[in-house]
């Protein structure tokens, strides 16, 4: 190995072609691409020895011990901002390198504006170099992280692979550290927000790599930061892993939201369709048990005439015009089978709609009929997996329902039973109090367990992320990652 030996005397600066590592007999130091001024180690005059020589030392030189005088800021940005247009962004780059090799100051505004800038035109190892250059050391951990995203977020993960795993090992250590931080209190808001954003970059980055356990440790980071996490949050990661396939990923995200209470909206109920559905079609409508379809695993919408069972099969797979509704109750006469993702089978499944039971607009013979046929289907049908009982939360648990629960009980669906409380958007108390009211009065009703209670509104169009969480081992069932 070539060992040159550097003498670096006060008034020396070099330029460092590639990434670099000098070693004193008592220090290894590691520089970066670009120019080394005499202030980078903080020490005027020492000797290295150059131990990894192939990616060597460009040019030495020596700097004139007349400064020359600095630039006004606005000189220098507009130098830069000429230089970018004209597609000149080494030039650009070198302009500032000389600013600060000159001993010029550096004003911290023009600083960010520059390397986003070099970032931004392609150039993500200029600007990562002149991160490197001009932080100073307190800078490791505060709010020059927002910066380091925002050049890792330029980096052509194809071409500057070397770049990548670096920027990569600086944010993961700072998420770490600041994590730990957040835990001891002793952490300022700012810089939480900012390490929820480099969590969802982390989560992303593992999981479109295919490694989705380490991808898997920043969405369990973002737990420790649940003040900070939003909708927003939420909706982006679901994005990613229904891009990257991963339905793990996205159960995974479904319980972090839930554990760190955040609120769903229209795009949560929208991207988890997407995620989970890649098509459903309308099979038939049944009107005995001889004309059910060959079982699938099933999942059954029931209860009271009106109660909103068609409307929640439509916010659960976000398609408006699949089961009809009406503001008319005994709309749905038959037991209406659609099927999901028929083209996978691995993943097929039935969405079954019930007509309703109780006062329907219908003749009292025909409302027996639906009463014998949904008792027959739920005594009889066995790959029924899944069965939504839907409870009016405006109006709370009807006489019918009582009567429905009572028959329930005397069958073997229980374990498959989940209460689900509709148009809560009409319901004026606190949703946590109207779930867990329902809960005490469904156990009072002779329910052997505390059944779990999701509360939905389809008029506002939430909910529907507790109802893919009943669904979790039915989807979970074969599915490859
Ligand atoms: N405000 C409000 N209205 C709802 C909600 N869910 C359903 N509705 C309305 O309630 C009415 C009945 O909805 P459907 O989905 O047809 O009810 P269903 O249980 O299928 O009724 P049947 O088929 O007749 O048994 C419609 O006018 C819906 O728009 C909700 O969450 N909030
Ligand atoms: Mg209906």
């Amino acid at each position: 190995m070539a060992v040159v030996r550097i003498l670096f005397r006060p008034e020396m600066i070099c330029f460092v072609w590639k990434p670099l590592v000098w070693q004193s007999s008592s220090r290894k130091l590691h520089f970066h691409r670009g120019f080394v001024h005499k202030k980078y180690n903080g020490r005027s005059a020492s000797s290295w020895s150059v131990t990894d020589f192939k990616y060597s030392v460009k040019f030495l030189c020596t700097t004139s011990t007349q400064q020359p005088p600095p630039e006004t800021k606005e000189r220098l940005e507009q130098r830069f901002l000429e230089l970018l247009k004209q597609k000149a962004t080494r030039k650009a780059y070198d302009l500032v390198l000389n600013h600060i090799s000159s001993g010029h100051e550096l004003e911290e505004q023009s600083r960010r504006r520059f390397i986003k800038k070099l970032s931004s035109a392609g150039r993500a190892d200029l600007g990562h170099a002149l991160y490197e250059i001009s932080r100073s050391e307190k800078d490791l951990s505060s709010s020059d992280s927002t910066l380091l995203l925002s050049i890792w977020k330029s980096v052509d993960s194809q071409k500057q692979k070397t770049l990548m795993e670096k920027i990569l090992n600086d944010l993961e250590d700072w998420i770490h550290i600041t994590v730990k931080e957040k835990s001891n209190n002793s952490v300022d808001n700012s810089k939480l927000s900012i390490a929820v954003q480099v969590c969802v970059e982390l989560a992303n980055y593992y999981v479109q790599r295919g490694d989705l356990a380490q991808s898997l440790t920043y969405v369990r980071c973002l737990e420790q930061l649940k003040e900070y996490v939003s909708t927003a949050v939420v909706n982006k990661l679901l994005t990613v892993y229904s891009k990257a396939k991963s339905l793990e990923g996205l159960y995974a995200i479904i319980e972090m939201k839930k554990r760190c209470s955040v609120a769903s909206d229209s795009d949560t109920n929208t991207l988890l369709a997407g995620a989970f559905i890649k098509e459903i079609h309308f099979v038939t409508g049944a009107v005995s048990m001889e004309t059910l379809p060959k079982p699938l695993p099933e999942v059954a919408f029931v209860g009271k005439s009106n109660v909103g069972k068609s409307s929640l099969l439509n916010l659960l797979v976000n398609n408006y015009s699949i089961a009809y509704t009406s503001k008319t109750p005994g709309k749905t006469q038959q037991l209406n089978y659609f099927i999901v993702n028929r083209s996978q089978e691995d993943k097929k499944f039935f969405l079954v709609d019930l007509p309703g039971y109780g006062y329907a607009r219908v003749s009292k013979e025909t409302r027996d009929k639906w009463v014998d046929l949904i008792r027959d289907y739920l005594e009889q049908r066995k790959c029924l997996q899944v069965l939504f009982h839907l409870i009016d939360a405006s109006q709370g648990i009807s006489q019918e329902d009582r009567y429905f629960i009572e028959f329930l009980l005397t069958t073997h669906v229980l374990e498959r039973y989940y209460a689900v409380l509709t148009k809560m958007d009409k319901c004026n108390k606190p949703k946590d109090m109207v779930v867990q009211s329902i809960k005490s009065e469904l156990l009072t009703l002779g329910f052997p367990f505390e059944v779990m209670v999701i509360p939905t509104s389809f008029k506002q169009r939430w909910g529907s992320e507790d109802l893919w969480l009943a669904l979790k081992p039915l989807i979970l069932r074969n599915s490859a990652i």
